[in-house]
């Protein structure tokens, strides 16, 4: 099968240079990295090596200096901006380490807001937040407040947030940072079960634990991917699972 159709998220031989002149930093070196429905994929290396301009780059946030990065069949290079920002709603979902929810609203609303973002009215988007809720298994907690939850709860909105109306590109930095090992590891198995369901996980990690969580792992170093690891790590998560 073509590569571009069956990937949700394909980067070929991308470069990322930020700055100009003598400041210029090659971020991204040609990087060539792909994501499939049901797959989790984990990115390690050191800081610095440009873990967090791939996922920018991935989600549509950043636009590559040459090369393309291609979501669900759709070349970004070919889109303006607002066409982006479309891509970004429908197809592609963020969990931050800090969750990044608004405070005013509840669960349910915090999740509703991207499907009303895209033009649902207020009684559909909230269905479709009950849903994503439910899929996360937090359903009872729908009308609190985020001040009224634990951070892995939080972090379960998040993802329920991310992967609202059927979005099947969940791109995650480090989501388990700011949580206790066994909250992460709960966290983790939510992320594995959206990507065993069909969707596909790129997974930002420091700790190669979490990694194991993954069906790959891709090491960059200086914006170059230097090593993949599939196999072991896949025995990894099914022992995990
Ligand atoms: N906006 C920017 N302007 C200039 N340089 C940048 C910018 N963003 C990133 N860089 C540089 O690009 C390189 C890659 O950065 P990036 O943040 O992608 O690395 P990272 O692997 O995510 O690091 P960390 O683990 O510390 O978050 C680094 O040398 C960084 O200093």
């Amino acid at each position: 099968m073509n590569v571009l159709t069956s990937a949700v998220l394909h980067l070929d031989d991308v470069t990322r240079v930020h700055g100009d002149g003598v400041l210029a930093v090659n971020a991204l070196r040609g990087v060539t990295f792909t994501a499939r429905p049901g797959e989790l994929v984990a990115v390690m290396g050191p800081s610095g090596s440009g873990k967090s301009t791939l996922l920018n780059l991935a989600g549509g946030l950043d636009t590559p200096s040459t090369g393309r990065v291609v979501i669900e069949g759709t070349d970004l290079n070919t889109l303006d901006g607002a066409g982006r920002a479309r891509v970004r709603r429908t197809s592609v979902g963020y969990v931050f380490q800090d969750y990044n929810l608004i405070p005013a609203l509840t669960a349910a609303e915090n999740v509703a807001l991207p499907r009303e973002l895209d033009g649902d009215s207020r009684r559909d988007a909230r269905e479709a937040a009950l849903v994503a809720l439910e899929r996360v298994g937090i359903t009872e907690l729908a009308d609190r407040f985020p001040d009224e939850m634990s951070g892995g709860q939080q972090q379960r909105v998040a993802i329920a947030r991310a992967v609202v109306g059927e979005r099947r590109l969940i791109l995650a930095d480090e989501p388990t940072g700011a949580l206790d090992t066994e909250t992460g590891e709960e966290v983790l198995r939510v992320l594995r079960d959206f990507c065993d369901a069909g969707a596909a996980g790129v997974l930002v990690t420091h700790e190669a634990r979490h990694a194991a969580w993954a069906d790959r792992v891709v090491y960059l170093r200086d914006g170059l991917v230097v090593d993949e690891s599939g196999a072991s790590v896949g025995v990894g998560a099914q022992v995990l699972r």
